[in-house]
């Protein structure tokens, strides 16, 4: 094993949370190591593929409000980098119109003064041919909406977190951590030490946790992420501005349904089910319930009928949920110089910006630039067990 080597702050996970974090500590002159068990890049996390929903389009004011400037933060970076990172596609909400999320949406768009465009019934189809805006349901455009190109804008901010010094290790598992005022790193290939942690380990959080006598209320589920095949090619393309749209739940109806216009793969539109099954992140190819993939057949027949009902591609990915699905971004209960990202719940892409500032500010000791009370771990009291 390699002699100790100190930093700053050591960023534990290189998905998107972890990456800006380590990119936001160099900017700030932190000498920051970034440790990412596999081989980078990789798509054994939350972060892969080629792209992600952005929007305003939220319940809460908070998301809404952080995304105004996450907005800012990702047309930095583009500026940066030199790259292009994110597409106005527009973001279509459709839902049960009285009940359920889709009037807190509308709600929340409107008071936050976001371009937002009311679809009615009869101007439906002239803005959205091709799918069938199920009975009862409203419709509304939250035109900022459109598609981050997720794999280019991972490798952006590594890049970036390098030019600044900052210290990417891969292939390399952190495998103990000591707590302490300088907390020790254990890791496959190495020790290291540093005044400030940062755990974002997305689906693994709760197994880094435990070397910590912590636990949170997680949840990690497999996601079947879909492709579907245009009948006729371009009709759901992002070149015939066909947005991205989600189909929010109520009570009655739990469609839970999302996807992105064709541009990755030729002539396939990426269509998902927003709940997925409970798996273990280093076993997830064992989940094998295809339950979703049958309420996605129904819908795509039903609503979406220029695409072939049958998924062309599937691939996987993880949601790390809380119970409330809002985000953990707070100090280690018992230690103040650890800092946890973690539960981003299937939405955390979008806010990768706004997060890595965050977890910055807290690892900095520094007042945070949002007010952080909804993301507390201990809004979790009822829930929590100590690992010990
Ligand atoms: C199918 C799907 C669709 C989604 N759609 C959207 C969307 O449209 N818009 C949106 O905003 N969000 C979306 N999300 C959510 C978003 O992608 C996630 O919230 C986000 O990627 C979480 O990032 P993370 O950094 O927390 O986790 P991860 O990307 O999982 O990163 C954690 C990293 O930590 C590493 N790690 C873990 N343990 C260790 C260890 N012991 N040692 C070293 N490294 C370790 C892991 O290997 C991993 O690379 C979607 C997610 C999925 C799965
Ligand atoms: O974060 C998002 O914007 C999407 C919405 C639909 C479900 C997956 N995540």
């Amino acid at each position: 094993m390699s002699a100790k080597q100190d930093y700053d702050c050591v960023v534990i996970g290189a998905g998107v949370q972890g990456s800006f974090t380590a990119y936001q500590l160099a900017k700030h002159n932190k000498k920051t190591l970034l440790l990412e068990q596999f081989v980078l890049p990789h798509t054994r996390g939350s972060s892969h593929g080629q792209t992600r929903i952005i929007r305003r389009a939220y319940e809460q004011d908070i998301y809404t409000q952080m995304m105004g400037e996450g907005y800012q933060l990702w047309a930095q970076l583009e500026k940066e980098a030199g790259v292009t990172l994110y597409r106005q596609t527009g973001l279509l909400v459709m839902g049960p119109e009285t009940s359920g999320d889709y009037p807190l949406v509308k709600n929340t768009l409107l008071k936050n003064k976001v371009p937002t465009v009311i679809l009615s019934r009869d101007n439906f189809h002239q803005h959205i041919p091709n799918v069938v805006l199920s009975e009862g349901h409203g419709a509304l455009l939250d035109v900022t909406g459109g598609v981050l190109f997720a794999d280019r804008a991972l490798k952006a901010v590594q890049d970036q977190f390098q030019k600044l010094g900052g210290v990417i290790q891969d292939n390399e598992k952190v495998t103990e951590i000591k707590p302490g005022p300088v907390v020790k790193v254990m890791t496959s290939g190495g020790v290291y030490q540093a005044r400030n942690v940062v755990i974002t380990a997305g689906p693994w959080t709760n197994k880094l946790l435990a070397h910590t006598g912590f636990q949170l209320p997680l949840e990690t589920v497999k996601i079947n992420v879909c492709y579907w095949k245009e009948k006729t090619p371009g009709t759901y393309g992002v070149k015939q501005h066909f947005p991205c749209f989600v189909v929010t739940g109520s009570l009655e109806s739990k469609e839970h349904i999302y996807g992105l216009p064709s541009n990755e793969y030729p002539d396939l539109v990426k269509i998902c089910y927003h709940i997925g099954s409970k798996t273990d992140p280093d076993y997830r190819d064992l989940q094998t319930d295809t339950s979703d993939i049958d309420i996605l057949k129904r819908y795509v027949s039903r609503c979406i009928p220029g695409l072939v009902p049958e998924p062309a591609v599937v691939e996987s990915c993880m949601y790390t949920l809380t119970p409330d699905r809002h985000f953990v971004l707070d100090y280690h209960p018992n230690y103040s110089n650890i800092v946890i990202g973690a539960g981003f719940s299937g939405h955390g892409f979008k806010f990768g910006p706004v997060i890595g500032k965050l977890l910055c500010e807290l690892s900095l000791g520094e007042v945070p630039s949002f007010d952080l009370s909804s993301f507390k771990i201990r809004r979790f009291q009822s829930h929590m067990k100590s690992a010990l």
